[in-house]
């Protein structure tokens, strides 16, 4: 790749353009002198309110709210980092086409898929990204695509042969078409134009679904989870390499989840074709655009770039979004927004999926090579044997096994990093504390696509894990905080403490979901009453930080009914996932629970389920421990509201002392109304359980009563 870099340079390509808006960057920063400025007073006002507290009660709400200010302060104050410089980029394909002219100035491309659960994770599915991205327009003898199946299912492993045969028809009539979806089944649902030819595939594609579905259903080929298979198939010359991945298991050896599962695909694949360029992709997450590795390539390959450059990150998007995303899958700000801000630091956070590295990166920092401990491993080796050969499948076997990196460097100084349920998040942030740096490409053609879940458990899940991950990395020698500050610098490492620290958004959110309430419920008065000027910084606060959320979001595409369930979700997410996620690893730590394990999202679909996502119901339906949190603050808020109302009409004079109370509570049960419509106005089976009802009804008056005292 150095000597194709080099010839750029010399005929002064441009292969791909920055852009900053110096208005939208002078805005963020006055608004960020302002907001700080505003937030003194606040905290001005906070020591005052502690030093003049009378009795032992009201000096405990007081420091609870003060905890809870300054850890939304921090959170405010760490998220500046994604607003002081962000940069948006463009890419010149066409120059790129004339800096590669022949196949064989294309550097090879490995394709990593990872799936773990034929239950959870559809075969068909699964094949279906495969196929999307074989068919990629880069020179089939440069592509290899490597499916790693942790889940060690003859189900999978049969889709895959069937998916190999299929390809062999599929990639010629897509070139021949000039067809864009090439993910089939994208392609069959959104195509309208029907000729002979495209009925004919589309059977051969019905047949294929319907054999793998039969397998799927019957369950029944043998299941081999000790052993590991690799089983490669070239099938014909103009056919990408298709090898199929299932690395040994034992009871008695950590596998490290998706990371170790990477880390034996970067092995594996350094024996079979060691491309410079690896794609690393979720099962879930299939190609939108057959011109996404020359995307990448355009920053890769450019000279300016050079050797510091280690991946280049794709936004994940995501179809079949209900019309308002009500559970706010699409994560706006995380991939697409702060990812922008990064980009104009030292380069976005890697996401786990849709992300284009250069091999290199995973062998030590960009100035300091890391030897594996076979040289056959290195980034820098030239495989001369062919895929099949006995010699290379032997190597691939050992590099496979349980045991093999025992007493190695993997996981630490080599591949993705181990310690973290986010393994995405740890590995990207060790590789930019390194001095990698990285590229956010958001093309308006989305590259890749991906499944949201669509029900509120699925979803609380996976942010569950993920609270539990960020915290891993928070509380360990490398926290952002103190060693990200230090290797890349203020800002870089807030960016990266500001995620680590995701989960302590509970705090504030839970105490600000009860207190208030709880507080009216007892006649005190927490806020300043509405004339007084110290109302006017409290207003100025919460309208600044929701007003600006609420423009950047707009700013990105997102609607005002989409911005509405984000915020939303926010704090929903913040009582039930992270409060939860919290727990779990504060009894991890302390040696109860240390059985933390990586749970896979579930992207199979249910019928019913998901007609009532399309009309935007909240999917409650299980008995989930994360929905008391949730549905008690519902009836808390409601119950307070109400009472609010009664005691303003009884008293009239006494509102000014309790508006900004009333106003929290009334927030919080405008928020809530999809759960009080699943509790007492639903008989599907996505309402609230009654069980759960029952019990967050019981815990409201307990708590009612206790505050009424
Ligand atoms: O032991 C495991 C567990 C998971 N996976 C694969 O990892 C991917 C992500 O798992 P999923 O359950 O879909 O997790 P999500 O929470 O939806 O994914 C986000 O969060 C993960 C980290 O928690 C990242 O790895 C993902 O890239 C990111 O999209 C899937 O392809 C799985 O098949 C494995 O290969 N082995
Ligand atoms: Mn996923």
């Amino acid at each position: 790749m150095e000597d194709i870099r080099a010839r750029a340079a010399a005929k002064a390509l441009l292969l791909n353009s920055q852009h900053i808006s110096p208005r939208a960057t002078t805005f963020n920063r006055l608004f960020a002198a302002i907001y700080a400025g505003t937030l003194l007073g606040l905290f001005y006002y906070h020591m005052a309110s502690l030093l003049n507290s009378t009795s032992l009660g009201s000096f405990l709400v007081s420091v609870s709210l003060f905890i809870s200010d300054v850890v939304l302060a921090f959170m405010w104050a760490t998220s500046q980092a994604f607003r002081m410089n962000p940069l948006l980029r463009r890419e010149f394909l066409e120059n790129l086409n004339e800096l590669l002219k022949k196949e064989s100035d294309f550097p090879a491309l490995d394709v990593f898929i990872c799936t773990a659960d034929p239950y959870k994770e559809p075969p068909m599915n699964v094949v279906n990204t495969a196929l999307s991205v074989m068919a990629y327009d880069y020179p089939t003898c440069k592509v290899s695509v490597y499916v790693s199946d942790d889940g060690g299912s003859a189900m999978t492993l049969f889709a895959f042969m069937e998916a190999a045969r299929f390809a062999a028809k599929w990639l010629p009539f897509c070139r021949k078409n000039e067809v864009i979806e090439r993910n089939p089944d994208a392609f069959f649902t959104s195509y309208h134009h029907w000729t002979s030819e495209t009925e004919e595939m589309k059977r051969m594609y019905e047949k294929m679904k319907i054999r793998v579905e039969n397998i799927c259903e019957k369950g029944k080929i043998l299941y081999s989870s000790t052993s590991s298979h690799c089983y490669s198939g070239t099938v014909g010359q103009a056919l990408p390499n298709l090898i199929y991945v299932s690395r040994q298991k034992s009871l008695t050896s950590n596998h490290h989840f998706k990371a170790g599962a990477l880390n034996t695909l970067l092995r594996v694949s350094a024996t079979m074709t060691n491309a410079p360029i690896i794609l690393t992709l979720d099962c879930d997450m299939y190609s939108n655009d057959p011109q996404t590795p020359s995307r990448a390539l355009c920053y890769i390959l450019d000279p300016k770039l050079g050797n510091n450059l280690g991946y280049v990150q794709f936004p994940q998007k995501f179809r079949g979004v209900s019309k308002n995303d009500i559970y706010a899958g699409e994560l706006k700000h995380l991939f697409i927004i702060n990812s922008a801000g990064l980009d104009g630091l030292l380069g976005p956070n890697y996401v786990g999926t849709g992300c284009f590295f250069v091999r290199r990166i995973f062998f030590g920092g960009p100035s300091s090579l890391e030897s594996p401990e076979l040289s056959k491993l290195s980034p820098n080796y030239v495989v001369e044997r062919p895929i099949q050969s006995q010699e290379v499948l032997d190597l691939a076997h050992l590099v496979a096994g349980c045991d093999y990196e025992n007493n190695t460097k993997w996981g630490s100084k080599l591949g993705f990093k181990y310690g973290s349920l986010v393994e995405d998040y740890f590995t990207g942030y060790c590789l930019q504390c390194e001095g990698w740096r990285s590229v956010l490409c958001n093309p308006n053609r989305a590259a890749f696509y991906g499944d949201v879940p669509i029900s509120l458990h699925v979803v609380l899940n996976q942010i569950k894990r993920w609270s539990i991950g960020l915290l891993e990395v928070a509380f360990s020698k490398y926290s952002p905080i103190t060693f990200g500050v230090r290797s890349m610098g203020l800002l870089m490492g807030f960016a990266y403490a500001h995620y680590a620290f995701w989960p302590i958004w509970s705090i504030p959110v839970t105490v600000y979901a009860f207190l208030p309430q709880l507080a009216l419920i007892n006649g005190t008065h927490i806020f300043p009453e509405v004339w007084d000027a110290w109302f006017v910084v409290y207003i100025l606060l919460f309208l600044g930080a929701y007003g600006e959320d609420l423009v950047e979001f707009l700013l990105a595409g997102g609607t005002f009914g989409k911005w509405w369930n984000d915020q939303r979700m926010w704090s929903i997410r913040a009582v039930s996932s992270l409060l939860f996620g919290s727990m779990e690893f504060i009894l991890k730590c302390l040696g109860i629970n240390s059985s933390l394990s990586f749970n896979v999202t579930s992207k199979a679909i249910d019928e019913e389920q998901s007609k009532r996502y399309k009309q935007e119901l909240f999917e409650f339906g299980v008995l989930s421990p994360m929905f008391v949190p949730i549905a008690t603050a519902a009836t808390v808020n409601l119950v307070s509201f109400i009472y609010g109302v009664i005691e303003i009409w009884r008293w009239g004079g006494a509102w000014k002392h309790v508006f900004a109370q009333m106003l929290v509570a009334g927030f919080g049960v405008v928020n809530c109304w999809p759960v009080y419509v699943a509790m007492a106005l639903r008989n599907d089976g996505g309402k609230l359980p009654p069980k759960l009802t029952f019990l967050s009804i019981s815990l409201t008056l307990l708590l009612c009563s206790f505050a009424a005292l």
